[in-house]
């Protein structure tokens, strides 16, 4: 998309080029008029004079006004550079179909710099047209000078050190930027913690505010250390080369004093090299600051190409065998053993599990047993370490996990809250089906949550989401629901997943819930043999499944139908006769 817009820019881009190439070219020729004005004064020719000093006048009115109207017409481009950049980050985050990515601290840290370096796109852009102008500017001012004396050649050459101490400075800094990464990362999850609605309330019954401004402040002054001893050496080392040009500079105009004092010059040349050499001054800095943009800019792009490429070789190659269209004996895990990637311990240790065809199976165990795990890994988010998930006999990574995923209905832990419209927000759970609002009440119906529609002023239209002034903000049990009838879109999934999604709803709401689900998911076995995955800490609400699985510890601890585990002694016995106490 933003290539397009790229091209149908470009006629702009030309003129943005031409106006600045004519400002930049205007600051010598000011000299030269300058001195010409000078040389027909002292000759006495009013006229003359007076021509160049018109002139010059139309020079400096160029110089100082063409600039900003470049700017003008290269805002857009820059603004479609930081669009592009932005998509590319988003593709780099979430273009593959593997999480593993996001579990890695380089990763995150790198995204973190990114994130902040966005806009280096633009300052990048406007390096890179500002920089032709300067060329031409540097060449035109190098043959002014030569013509007056071929020594004041040596002016832009001593331009040489001020540009190798900023580029070495501008380095120094960005190591120093990957270096704090981590507390800045740090410092901008509490920010955003600390200035999130949806945290505001809990933050002043925990009292918590003073304390995440201290830590926020601690770790800000982490990284503001390290990258503040960067930003010195830096400092030093960029006012060492500029002190090398400052003496060119000075040895120049006194050659020039020296010339006309001779009489090999006159004054008019005296004035062009006065102004000419101060405009060199000016070039170096541009030119410094230019590199300097370029280089950051080129920096962000490096890290981004190798974000990207990291994400790519870690993504197994595209494999052959598709998704069955329909489930036969089921999905099984064999020996899957996992731990977290940037992680040693195992979180899931040699599970042997069957899921059969069309089963509901439910997965219950303490907090931090494995459930959620489990079920990322039955969505291919994760590769096991050891073991393999078996999808009607082949391996469920030996599949396009696009085409997988393709194939899940799913409802999360952490559901989003997309700030879309209703009809959307909902309608995104099977995207061919978006704009199908009879998909979408269907949906919500199976959900039993019909009724969050009726509830909005604008029924599926509504926009949701406090991003907008009239965005309609939503409980969090009606933001649940939406997730919910989200996970129920999809008509012929192969697995169906419900992790916890009934948690901000209250059990009878939960119980009926489930009861839809079961039909919806009867059905849907009918039609695929898909297995029905639910995570609920609520024993009523699993009892009904055609198979439960109790984990501790990442391990399968026991299984069977209720009626079965209900009538051992293991731990399911012991704590849905708990919980029944407890609920009475
Ligand atoms: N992204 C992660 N990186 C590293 N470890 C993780 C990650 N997510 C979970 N874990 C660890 O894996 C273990 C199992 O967590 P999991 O979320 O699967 O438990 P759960 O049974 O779903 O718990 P709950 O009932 O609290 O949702 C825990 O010890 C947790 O600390």
């Amino acid at each position: 998309m933003a290539t397009t817009a790229w091209r149908t820019s470009r006629g702009r881009t030309a003129l943005a080029v031409a106006l600045m190439v004519a400002g930049a070219v205007a600051a010598p020729l000011l000299a030269a008029a300058l001195g010409w004005m000078v040389v027909e004064i002292v000759s006495g020719d009013g006229g003359r004079a007076a021509l160049a000093g018109v002139t010059a006048g139309v020079l400096a009115v160029m110089v100082l006004t063409l600039g900003h109207f470049a700017h003008l017409a290269y805002y857009e481009i820059a603004e479609l550079a930081e669009l592009d950049f932005d998509e590319r980050l988003i593709e780099v985050s979430n273009g593959s179909p593997g999480i593993e990515h996001h579990e890695l601290a380089e990763h995150a840290d790198a995204l973190t710099v990114l994130r902040q370096e966005g806009r280096q796109f633009r300052t990048g852009l406007e390096a890179l047209l500002n920089g032709l102008g300067l060329v031409l500017a540097v060449t035109l001012t190098a043959a002014l000078l030569a013509a007056r004396n071929p020594v004041l050649l040596l002016l832009p050459v001593a331009a040489v050190p001020p540009l190798l101490a900023g580029r070495w400075a501008e380095r120094t800094v960005d190591r120093a930027r990957t270096a704090t990464a981590e507390p800045t990362r740090a410092a901008l999850n509490l920010f955003h913690l600390a200035t999130s609605p949806r945290a505001a309330g809990e933050l002043r019954v925990c009292g918590v505010q003073d304390e995440l401004r201290a830590r926020h402040g601690r770790l800000w002054a982490t990284a503001t250390r390290g990258l503040w001893r960067a930003q010195l050496r830096a400092t030093w080392v960029r006012a060492a080369g500029q002190l090398v040009f400052a003496l060119a500079y000075v040895g120049g105009v006194l050659l020039v004093v020296q010339d006309a004092a001779d009489g090999r010059r006159g004054v008019g040349d005296v004035v062009v090299v006065i102004v000419l050499a101060g405009q060199v001054n000016q070039q170096v800095a541009t030119a410094v600051t230019l590199l300097q943009d370029l280089q950051r800019a080129a920096g962000a792009y490096r890290r981004l190409a190798e974000v990207g490429a990291a994400v790519t070789s870690s993504a197994a190659p595209t494999p052959r065998t598709r998704p069955p269209r329909r489930l036969r004996t089921g999905i099984e895990l064999a020996g899957v053993t996992f731990a977290y990637p940037g992680t040693d311990a195992p979180v899931m240790r040699e599970v042997d599990l069957r899921l059969p065809a069309g089963a509901t199976v439910a997965l219950v165990g303490e907090n931090g047993a494995g459930k959620s795990t489990l079920v990322k890994l039955l969505c291919g988010f994760y590769r096991p370490s050891a073991g393999r998930i078996l999808v009607d006999g082949t391996d469920l990574h030996a599949m396009p996990l696009g085409e997988w995923h393709a194939r899940i209905a799913a409802g999360f832990q952490d559901f989003v809250r997309y700030e879309l419209s209703a009809q959307e927000a909902v309608g995104v759970g099977d995207l061919p089906r978006v704009r199908s609002e009879p998909a979408v009440r269907a949906a919500l119906d199976r959900a039993q949550a019909a009724g969050v529609l009726d509830d909005l002023a604008d029924g599926a239209r509504t926009q949701l989401g406090k991003s907008f002034a009239d965005g309609a903000e939503l409980s969090g049990g009606q933001w649940q629901k939406l997730a919910l009838g989200r996970a129920m879109m999809r008509e012929a999934p192969l697995l169906l997943v419900l992790d916890e999604p009934a948690s901000a709803l209250d059990p009878e709401a939960e119980h009926d819930l489930f009861q839809r689900y079961a039909e919806h998911a009867g059905r849907v076995a009918a039609r695929t043999g898909g297995v029905t995955v639910l995570v609920s800490h609520r024993f009523s609400t699993v009892r009904s499944a055609d198979l439960i699985v109790v984990l501790e510890d990442g391990q399968v601890v026991e299984s069977g139908d209720h009626a079965t585990l209900a009538a051992g002694s293991g731990p399911y016995a012991e704590l849905s006769a708990l919980q029944a106490r407890a609920y009475g």
